[in-house]
């Protein structure tokens, strides 16, 4: 199998990453997490002090912050300005901040330019918002993962501490709304994806039916 990019998009909790990573194992692939890019300027603006209220001055810093991420669904990992951030880009201050940072078109454009290199000639699992419909519109296998919101929730509830399922309800729901309502590049299911409701799927089902779609279609 040569030059297969498999998009995986879908709002916040549908399984992406654990799923991408999963192809990615099953069929010797690249894993890119587009998610944890965004999250890694995020982090870097808010160390900073940047003002998340002002697009402008985000939009002004968008180049400084030189990021690294390691492709490998083994170990995913990435570094700002030499600091491993893998760990700090989880947390609830940069996950509140990260759909301000991700709306800012000179942040994007600066993404998805790197995503574009990562991705280079294929043999990678892609995953985020608007991988099949900007960053790689020709990819042979687009993905679109779904789950209800409340299954979303209790997902998201049962790898946290210290929270609850209405408080993921919640901020998840604002989250879908900010990225798939942002003038740039908002989440939007592909034409040509197909839809993947995972509400009733167990990871390995999910898994399974994503290897089948790659092999009708390659
Ligand atoms: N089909 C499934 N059944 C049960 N749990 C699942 C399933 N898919 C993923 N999960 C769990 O749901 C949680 C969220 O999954 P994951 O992080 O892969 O979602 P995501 O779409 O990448 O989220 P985000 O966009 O917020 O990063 C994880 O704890 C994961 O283990
Ligand atoms: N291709 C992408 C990937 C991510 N984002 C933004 C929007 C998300 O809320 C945020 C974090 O992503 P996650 O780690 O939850 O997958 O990053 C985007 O705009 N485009």
């Amino acid at each position: 199998m040569t030059a297969l990019v498999i998009a995986m998009d879908g709002p916040s909790g549908s399984g992406k990453s654990s799923a991408s990573r999963g192809v990615a194992r099953a069929l010797g692939l690249r894993y890119l997490d587009t998610g944890a890019m965004y999250r890694a300027i995020t982090w870097w603006m808010l160390h900073h002090g940047a003002d998340l209220t002002d697009p402008a001055a985000l939009a002004a810093r968008a180049g400084a912050p030189v990021l690294s991420i390691a492709t490998s669904p083994e170990t995913p990992s990435v570094t700002v300005d030499g600091t491993d951030v893998t760990a700090a880009i989880r947390t609830a201050e940069v996950t509140g901040a990260v759909s301000a940072v991700s709306a800012v078109p000179e942040v994007r454009a600066r993404l998805v330019a790197e995503q574009r290199a990562l991705i280079g000639s294929g043999d990678i699992v892609v995953e985020g918002r608007d991988i099949g419909t900007v960053v790689a519109p020709d990819a042979p296998v687009k993905v679109y993962l779904t789950a209800s919101p409340e299954a979303r929730a209790r997902r998201r509830t049962a790898e946290l501490s210290g929270t609850t399922v209405e408080a993921q309800r919640e901020a998840m729901a604002r989250r879908d709304t900010l990225d798939s309502t942002r003038k740039a590049d908002p989440l939007v299911m592909a034409a040509d994806a197909v839809e993947l409701d995972t509400t009733e799927l167990t990871l390995d089902e999910v898994i399974a039916e994503v290897l089948r779609l790659v092999k009708e279609r390659t």
